[in-house]
């Protein structure tokens, strides 16, 4: 064994791939990619041919104090309230359903034991149960599991006893077959000590009838299931997945094949439905409309989904169409921009009762931060997740590297964690997915930038298991004080939480904001 485990030398190995070519990085516009140097010291001499193009970040004290956002656009944090504000409710009702359905789907309602668990004293172990001190003579007959009540044990007596079988009434204890002998006169003797009510689960060990066991909006998984199925119930009451269409704009987009004659491929179009189903829709379908207003009109105004998500078209170009369909049908914009990099020309639309629209904007890492900026967020609603335990999936997490920052909007950088710190991952302009698909979440970089160390908000990837607790959990029953394994056989693993919740305020300067602006746009979008 070595003294670095598997996933680090997995996790070296992706880094590596991601930020150890400094010349394939560099190979790109280094306009889009801000250096991640630790900005605590001054930026390190490059050889010529490697030299960053971008100037190195002022010092903190230079930094422009907390600043508002450029132009008319809606800050960050703003965005993702507003957005998770816009549904006011689950957009259904809730249903029962048969637990073999209610996998990925959200509980309408807490999860309440109908049972006592275990529902009766259970034997632990393989054995005898005995009655009082021994040596105990054996009955004749055993008891396996799912068999009736037996008959109840006097003190001196013992009856073999299987795994997950009744306790008879009065047995005081269970001795292990390993932990016992009979001796020729098929007398039953222990080997060690017996402690009163040794490996006897109690009934209600678990839980009471009636104890909750799960908050309403929890996720159903593959354990609740099980949890569920032990504690009794045949149906769930679940919220159904909000239903999503994603509408992929774009006359230069390939399906197949290699990119050619100034087409390229649709990178959206896969990533989009999987990334919608995690984040709790149901995608129904993915349509590739060109670059033509009219059948995006058509598209949007016969759409029955709750959630529409447009990819392209977003900003002010010739065949831009969104948002002069979302004017023709008279859509009420709720979010029109965010000062966020990169992604900023993204929105949020009403475009009829309780059905919205999402532009995500064209460059693939600016369509991940929309998707996780407004689609997130409003799908927690819509899927009665913010109802429990399904807040945002966010974490904090110290940065390893400094990051530099936006002058005035706040900057996602997809990063790895590792040692339970943030690496700041290359490859992360805004037409890139190189550096996201190493990631383990993106990083919320304030205005300013961010110095090594300085605890980061990160957002979770649905699929991505963190290396830091998470700051959401089921409640405090569950991972709060000493765990009461209440048997010895029973062993349990505390869950660890770190807080939630980020900092504000520029750390790493981010030049000065006059005349930097334009600087920083080119630098950032
Ligand atoms: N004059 C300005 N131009 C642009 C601005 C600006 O502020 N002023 N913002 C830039 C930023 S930032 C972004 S992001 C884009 C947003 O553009 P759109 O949402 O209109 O997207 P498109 O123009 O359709 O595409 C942008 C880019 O992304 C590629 N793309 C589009 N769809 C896909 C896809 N499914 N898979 C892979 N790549 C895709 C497309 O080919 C373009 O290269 O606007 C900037 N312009
Ligand atoms: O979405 Mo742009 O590419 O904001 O950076």
């Amino acid at each position: 064994m070595t003294g670095q485990p598997a996933s680090d030398a997995e996790l070296d190995e992706a880094l590596a791939l991601v930020n150890g070519h400094r010349d394939a990085y560099n190979g790109h516009d280094a306009h889009e990619d801000p250096v991640h140097r630790p900005t605590s010291a001054p930026a390190q001499a490059a050889p010529a041919q490697t030299a960053p193009s971008v100037p190195a970040a002022p010092p903190s004290a230079t930094a422009p104090p907390s600043t508002p956002a450029a132009h008319d656009t809606t800050t960050w944090p703003a965005a993702r309230a507003r957005a998770e504000r816009a549904a006011p409710e689950p957009g259904t009702e809730p249903v029962d359903v048969p637990l073999h359905r209610a996998l990925g789907m959200i509980l309408a309602a807490p999860l309440t034991a109908l049972t006592d668990l275990p529902s009766f004293d259970t034997s632990a172990m393989d054995g005898w149960a005995v009655g009082g001190p021994g040596p105990w003579t054996v009955r004749a007959d055993g008891i396996l599991a799912g068999h009736a009540r037996p008959d109840a044990l006097s003190d001196g007596e013992a009856v073999r006893i299987a795994t997950g079988a009744r306790i008879p009434p009065d047995a005081t204890a269970v001795l292990r077959s390993e932990h016992g002998r009979t001796d020729d006169k098929g007398r039953l003797h222990a080997l060690r000590d017996v402690i009163t009510g040794q490996d006897i689960r109690p009934r209600g060990q678990e839980c009471r009838s009636g104890d909750h066991l799960l908050p309403a909006g929890a996720l159903v998984t593959p354990a609740v299931l099980g949890l569920a199925a032990a504690a009794g119930y045949d149906t769930l009451p679940v919220f159904r997945r909000p239903c999503a269409e994603v509408l992929v704009l774009g006359d230069e987009l390939l399906t197949d094949g290699l990119p050619r004659e100034g087409l390229i491929r649709d990178a959206l179009g896969p990533m989009l439905p999987p990334w919608l189903h995690a984040l709790g829709a149901e995608v129904t379908a993915v349509r590739r409309l060109g670059d033509d207003a009219e059948a995006l009109h058509d598209a949007i105004t016969s759409s029955t989904t709750d959630l529409i998500v447009t990819t392209g078209g977003t900003a002010s170009g010739p065949v831009d169409h969104v948002h002069p369909t979302l004017r023709r049908i008279g859509a009420e914009l709720l979010v029109d921009g965010v000062a966020v990099r990169p992604g900023h020309p993204m929105l949020l639309a009403r475009v009829g009762a309780g059905r919205h629209l999402v532009g995500l904007p064209g460059n693939p890492l600016a369509a991940v931060s929309g998707l996780l900026t407004l689609a997130e967020p409003l799908l927690r609603t819509l899927s009665g997740r913010a109802a429990g335990c399904g807040g945002p999936s966010t974490y904090t997490a110290p940065l390893r590297d400094g990051v530099q920052g936006h002058p005035h909007d706040t900057r996602l950088v997809p990063v790895a964690l590792r040692d339970e710190r943030a690496v700041p991952l290359h490859f992360n302009g805004p037409a890139m997915l190189r550096g996201i698909a190493a990631a383990d979440g993106l990083a919320v970089v304030p205005p300013g930038g961010a110095r090594a160390g300085r605890e980061v908000e990160v957002l979770d990837l649905p699929w991505a298991v963190p290396e830091v607790g998470t700051g959401t959990g089921v409640g405090a029953a569950l991972y709060g004080g000493p765990i009461d394994g209440g048997q010895a056989e029973d062993s349990a693993g505390s869950g660890a939480g770190v807080g939630t919740g980020s900092g504000a305020g520029p750390e790493v300067g981010a030049g000065p904001a006059d005349g930097a602006v334009v600087d920083g746009e080119e630098r950032f979008t």
